[in-house]
């Protein structure tokens, strides 16, 4: 498989590349002299994409999936461990204090093996599975310098970066979160807290007004919610905001508009540069997570999520990176933050049918952070 993306309402999918990219503008022009283009953009500007002219793009009703059979999968390492992350927001926390940024999005990886090989195929039915809104991902990784053939990225994201529909464009930005539980009383308390949490808020104004200000010189209409709505995936309670926009010149395609959205403060921070330098110092390479997965048209239509609640596949078929990440500001708690990355691993973890495998985190062996190969 080259490229699948499950969505509430279709399915797109490609099986053969006619032409591959690993820089994402050689693929936009590709776009825009007319090619559909499916794939994955990377977290940083100058590590490579992975994008395709697709020789079979087709667009499919939704279809109900029940989980495939996969080898069982165990915790290698935490990287970094619990304690060395909790040591990171606390360090970032002291920098946004010093001025150095408004927001920071801290992430850590957990590398997975599974005792046997699996298959994309086999993932992606798992991961659309464990998604009660029907989401999944997979993009062969080929493309990009430096990974051996048959690496894939494979997961399930709630957030639409933005998606094109002739003229309109459409943004849903998740930010600011709690988990969900399976007491009732416990999961309603847990959504009514983070609407009413103002640091929560805080988070998700970044986001929103990154994407308001990039679009507001394109679209005209441009209709951008005072406050967000509580959205809830499997997992996860999240902050969302519908923003919705009609292009002035309809001349950009679903990644142009990706490509000027893209790193906003949901998975990057504020003000952008001085966020992705802290980022880079104190986490290393992020590969393709926290960055965006999508496809476009011959006409430029598409969509691109954003690339989260994701685990990278290596060319062994049984090494995984899995990672998580949340939005950090001046007033985070390092121990509340470390618990909501756990809290998002577990659409990762349930989806490879290993929910447990982070109890006995913190006894792990904890290494630094290397790009699977
Ligand atoms: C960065 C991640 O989530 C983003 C999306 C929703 C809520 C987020 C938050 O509350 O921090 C993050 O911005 C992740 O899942 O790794």
């Amino acid at each position: 498989m080259l490229f699948h993306l499950s969505r509430p309402s279709r399915t797109v999918r490609a099986t053969r590349a006619e032409r591959a990219f690993d820089r994402a503008s050689d693929a936009a022009a590709a776009a825009t002299s007319g090619s559909p283009v499916v794939g994955a953009l990377s977290f940083a500007p100058g590590s490579p994409d992975a994008l395709y002219v697709p020789g079979d793009l087709a667009l499919h009703e939704p279809v109900s999936t029940a989980a495939a059979p996969i080898a069982p999968v165990r915790l290698v390492r935490s990287v970094p461990s619990p304690a060395d992350h909790r040591r990171r927001v606390a360090a970032v926390v002291d920098r946004i204090a010093a001025g150095e940024a408004d927001k920071v999005v801290v992430a850590r990886a957990i590398d997975l093996v599974a005792d046997g090989e699996l298959d994309v195929e086999d993932l992606v039915r798992c991961f659309t599975a464990g998604s009660p809104e029907g989401n999944a991902f997979a993009v062969d990784l080929s493309a990009a310098g430096g990974r051996q053939l048959g690496a894939a990225l494979v997961g399930s994201s709630p957030e639409s970066l933005v998606r094109k529909v002739g003229d309109r464009v459409l943004c849903r930005p998740y930010a600011g979160s709690a988990p969900r539980s399976s007491d009732p009383e416990v999961d309603r308390r847990n959504g009514q807290a983070l609407v009413d949490s103002g640091k929560d808020h805080r988070e998700h104004r970044y986001v929103v007004d990154h994407i308001a200000a990039a679009l507001a010189p394109i679209t005209r209409d441009l209709q951008v919610p005072d406050e967000p709505v509580l959205i809830g995936t499997g997992e996860m309670w999240h902050l969302a905001s519908p923003i919705e926009g009609v292009l002035v010149e309809n001349d950009v395609s679903a990644l142009d508009l990706a490509l000027l959205l893209h790193p906003t403060p949901a998975i990057c921070g504020t003000p952008t540069e001085a966020a992705r330098t802290i980022i880079d110092e104190v986490e290393g390479p992020r590969g393709f997570y926290a960055g965006a997965v999508g496809w476009c048209d011959a006409a430029g239509d598409g969509e691109w999520m954003v690339s989260i609640r994701c685990v990278e596949v290596a060319a062994d078929r049984r090494s995984l990176r899995a990672w998580s990440g949340g939005g950090i500001v001046v007033d985070s708690d390092p121990a509340a933050e470390l618990a909501e990355t756990t809290a998002k691993f577990a659409t990762v973890l349930r989806a490879l049918g290993a929910p447990g495998v982070l109890a006995d985190e913190s006894v792990v062996r904890s290494g630094d952070i290397s790009p699977v190969s």
